[in-house]
C-alpha cells in the first residue's frame, strides 16, 4: 500500500501534524515507528489502518482484511469478552464454529480465558487489553496495525504478541506498529520510520533490521535516483565516480538488479551494513 502525499490536521487553525508524507508498505514487512511524544505516530497509524481519512492525499491499495489494535481500546461496549471476539471475527470473514473456536483460542493463547463470559465493561485494563489484542488476532489480516499493544499487557501475553506478530510477518501480513520498548520485536528485520515535525522519514536501521552497504563505479548519474529505489535508505558519493548506498537486506537483490540494468555501472563491494 501507498501513502502519497498524505496531510492531517485536526481542525483548520490547527497545525499540520503530518504534511505531505509519502510512503509505501510492503506485503509481509515489519515497520517501527517511532517518535517524541505528541509527533503524529498514532494519527499516521489510524490513517493507516483506515481509522481516520487524509485532509489531502491518498491512501492506496490499503488491504482489505486489515486489523488494529487502537492506543485506546474502546473498553465499554456491550458484549461479553468471548461475544465481543466472535462478533469481530465475523466482521474479518470467518463463517459458521470459526469465529467461536477463534475467539476460545486466543483468549486461551493470551492468558484470559477466564473472562470469556465478562463483559468488557467489568474487565480490568490488563485483561481489557488482552481483549484488545485478540480482536485483532482472532482474523487474518493481511495488515495489523499496533497502537502500544504490548502496553498493559502481562509477560506472558506480550511474549504471546511477539510471536504472533512474527507468524503473521512470515505469512505475508504487514505489521506496523509503535511501542516504547526500543527493543520490542528486535530480533525481526524491521524498517523504521521516524515521525515528528509533520514528516516521517525511513532509514531502515531500525533495531534488528539488517542492511547491506552497496558500493558501485562508473555510474554515469552519480547518486542520481538511486534514494527512490525501494528498500534504498541512504545513499552518498564518498569520491567522485563512486557511490554507496544502503539498502534493506529485503530489497538488496531488487537493487542490485537495477544497478546492474545499467550496462556500465560496476559493483565495486557488497557487505553487510549495521
Ligand atoms: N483527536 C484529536 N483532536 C485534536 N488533536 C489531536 C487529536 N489526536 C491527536 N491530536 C494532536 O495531534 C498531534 C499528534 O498526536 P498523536 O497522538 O498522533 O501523536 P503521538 O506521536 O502518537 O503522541 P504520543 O507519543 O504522545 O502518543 C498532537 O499535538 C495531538 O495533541
Amino acid at each position: 500500500m501507498r501513502l502519497d502525499r498524505i496531510a492531517v490536521r485536526y481542525g483548520r487553525r490547527e497545525p499540520w501534524v503530518l504534511r505531505d508524507v509519502s510512503l509505501e508498505l510492503d506485503q509481509g514487512q515489519l515497520v517501527r515507528a517511532a517518535g517524541g511524544n505528541g509527533g503524529g505516530k498514532s494519527t499516521l497509524l489510524r490513517l493507516v489502518a483506515g481509522a481516520c481519512e487524509p485532509d489531502r492525499g491518498a491512501v492506496r491499495e490499503r488491504p482489505a482484511r486489515r486489523a488494529y489494535v487502537p492506543e485506546r481500546f474502546p473498553a465499554a461496549l456491550p458484549f461479553t469478552a468471548h461475544d465481543y471476539l466472535c462478533h469481530l471475527g465475523r466482521v474479518h470473514g470467518l463463517h459458521g464454529a470459526e469465529p467461536a473456536r477463534r475467539a476460545t483460542a486466543m483468549l486461551e493463547r493470551l492468558g484470559a480465558a477466564a473472562f470469556a463470559g465478562t463483559p468488557l465493561a467489568e474487565l480490568s485494563k490488563g485483561t481489557c487489553q488482552k481483549v484488545a489484542v485478540a480482536q485483532a488476532l482472532v482474523g487474518d489480516p493481511e495488515l495489523l496495525v499496533l497502537d502500544e499493544a504490548w502496553t498493559g499487557l502481562d509477560q506472558d501475553a506480550r511474549a504471546t504478541l511477539d510471536a504472533a506478530v512474527a507468524e503473521r510477518v512470515e505469512q505475508g501480513c504487514t505489521v506496523l506498529f509503535v511501542d516504547h520498548d526500543p527493543t520490542r520485536l528486535a530480533g525481526l528485520p524491521a524498517l523504521h520510520w521516524q515521525v515528528g515535525d509533520g514528516s516521517v522519514t525511513t532509514d531502515g536501521s531500525g533495531p534488528g533490521s539488517p542492511n547491506v552497504v552497496i558500493t558501485v563505479t562508473g555510474r554515469p548519474g552519480g547518486a542520481k535516483g538511486l534514494a527512490e529505489l525501494v528498500g534504498v535508505s541512504t545513499v552518498g558519493e564518498p569520491s567522485p565516480d563512486t557511490v554507496r548506498l544502503t539498502a534493506d537486506a529485503r530489497h538488496s537483490d531488487e537493487v542490485l538488479r537495477a544497478l546492474l540494468a545499467e550496462p556500465v555501472v560496476h559493483i565495486a563491494r557488497v557487505e553487510a551494513g549495521r
